[in-house]
């Protein structure tokens, strides 16, 4: 079997331990792949790595345009070897293929886009209140980032992290999640085929606990970079402070949905579920707290029941498969005791709320889709993220009740609301706390707009100008033309 190494000053490794993780198959949990485990000792020689070439000036100083063509190759190169990381994403996933193909077409954007602004942003000449002076600011890369991503969106999540800090200029240490590193191996193979100068992009494969701490702890890293759970996102803010790095999170959601009377019924119903099961609901702005007003209540679950019922569970290789299984045992534990939770503080489950029964899924670690109706927002349930496909369903009768339930959370990375009334719209989205709020919409995002939350949520923000942004440091440069002495001493 292919084994996959850790990439280090442009050379392919074993760790330095010889120690090795298999990589299993949620739908059968058979090994697919084994991969070197690094600890803090490939950590150090991967930042040691991106250190050295950082301070070198080789990357910082090569043209931002020069930049932008190597990361733009990096994109013609994801979009020439789609179809294989697509299924390799599905395996290591267990997320439908065509769900894959459509996050690789994203990838391939997300790389484009930045590559194109790479060489945007010559700097900016101020208007200097000192006579006889020039006054610029300009744009510098930060340094050494350190980039740690989940395992639900395993590519798509790096590429937001290394498509910026490759166009700003830094070097770089990725660390993905131990369970799906497959595909981030492959791109750091398309980016060396790129051109991408070695040692300036390093992967580092291994636990969090280990390689993750490594990261974040290091005082050769300037920027940490984290998506993922709000506690570790908490543990890796304060291991930052060891050098006071720069600091980019992305954590959880429990995103609400609002739906209104007067909204289209049928699309709201649909897009209510679109909104969950995708990749099983394993998606932090998942729209998993549905807020429906009372008067539609009964009527819009009698519908998502009748839907949920007909959704296909089944390997994501097959054409008919609506919904793949979650990611690990461990995570299906925590899922179903979730719903059993939820059960004991008075939540029904209206459909769902178990394993399947088919027995062609039972090697696979699959949950049903699942609704809990009665439930009320000081519920752990409302206010957890399950991180699975269960929406919970909350009432109201008036709009501000409505944004009350829908802010009354420590979570604020999206929301969505579903009204025919304009103005009632506009309305609600400007009194929600959220990075992202959809009207008629639910879970876009598009590499020109930022992606980030309020509160909890997180610190920064990922896409966009400002997804740049977080891997530049701002410099004001003054000269005087014209200097003199003070002889104030
Ligand atoms: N806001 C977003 O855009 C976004 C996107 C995707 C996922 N997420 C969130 O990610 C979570 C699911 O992902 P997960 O289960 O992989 O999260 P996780 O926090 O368990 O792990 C994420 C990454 O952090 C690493 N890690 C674990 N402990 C660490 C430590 N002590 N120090 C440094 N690194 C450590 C893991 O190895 C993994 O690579 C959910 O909460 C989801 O909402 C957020
Ligand atoms: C940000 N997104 C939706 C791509 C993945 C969240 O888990």
């Amino acid at each position: 079997m292919d084994s996959k190494l850790n990439y280090i000053n442009g050379e392919w490794a074993s760790a330095l331990s010889k120690k090795t993780r298999e990589i299993i198959n949620p739908f059968n949990q058979e090994v697919i792949a084994v991969v070197a485990e690094g600890n803090e000792e490939d950590a150090k020689l991967a930042i040691q790595a991106a250190r050295d070439a950082f301070d070198n000036g080789e990357w910082s100083s090569t043209s931002a345009t020069e930049r932008g063509r190597i990361v733009a190759k990096i994109a013609e190169l994801i979009e020439r070897d789609k179809e294989e990381l697509a299924r390799m994403e599905s395996l290591d996933t267990g997320k439908t293929v065509e769900e894959s193909r459509g996050d690789m077409d994203d990838i391939a954007g997300v790389f484009r886009y930045y590559a194109e602004l790479a060489d945007k942003d010559g700097g900016e000449i101020i208007d200097s209140p000192v006579p006889n002076s020039i006054s610029k600011v300009i744009k510098e890369p930060v340094g050494v980032c350190g980039q740690i991503t989940p395992w639900n969106y395993p590519l798509l999540q790096a590429s937001w992290k290394l498509a910026p800090a490759l166009a700003a200029g830094n070097t770089l240490v990725m660390k993905p999640s131990e369970i799906t590193p497959l595909t981030t191996v492959k791109v750091f193979e398309l980016m060396e085929e790129a051109g991408v100068p070695k040692g300036v992009a390093n992967l580092v494969l291994g636990a969090g606990n280990t390689v993750g701490e490594e990261l974040s702890s290091n005082t050769d890293v300037d920027l940490i970079s984290f998506t993922g759970g709000i506690q570790t996102g908490k543990q890796i803010m304060q291991k930052a402070s060891a050098n006071v790095k720069k600091l980019a999170l992305e954590l959880g959601g429990k995103n609400p949905n609002i739906v209104f009377a007067d909204a289209d019924f049928e699309t709201a119903v649909d897009q209510s579920l679109n909104a969950v099961f995708f990749h099983a609901g394993q998606i932090c702005s998942a729209g998993t707290r549905l807020i429906l007003e009372e008067s539609i209540h009964d009527k819009f679950v009698d519908a998502l029941v009748k839907r949920v019922k007909n959704i296909k569970l089944g390997s994501g290789f097959e054409e008919d498969t609506q919904m793949g299984p979650l990611i690990s045992e461990q995570h299906l534990h925590k899922v179903a005791q979730y719903v059993e939770d939820g059960k004991k503080e008075g939540a029904t489950v209206v459909v769902g709320g178990k394993r399947p029964d088919n027995p062609e899924l039972q090697n696979g670690f699959f949950y049903e889709p699942t609704i809990l109706t009665n439930c009320t927002t000081d519920m752990d349930v409302v206010q957890n993220e399950g991180f699975g496909p269960v929406i919970t369903v909350e009432k109201f009768n008036t709009e501000e009740e409505a944004i009350k339930l829908a802010n009354d959370s420590v979570y604020g990375l999206s929301g969505g609301v579903w009204t025919k009334d304009i103005a009632k719209a506009e309305r609600c989205v400007a009194k929600m706390r959220m990075g992202t709020v959809w009207i008629n919409e639910f879970n876009v995002y598009f590499p020109h707009a930022p992606w980030g939350g309020f509160k909890q949520s997180g610190i920064g923000r990922e896409l966009g100008k400002s997804g740049l942004e977080e891997y530049q440091e701002t410099k004001h440069i003054f000269h005087n033309l014209d200097p003199q002495a003070l002889n104030w001493f």
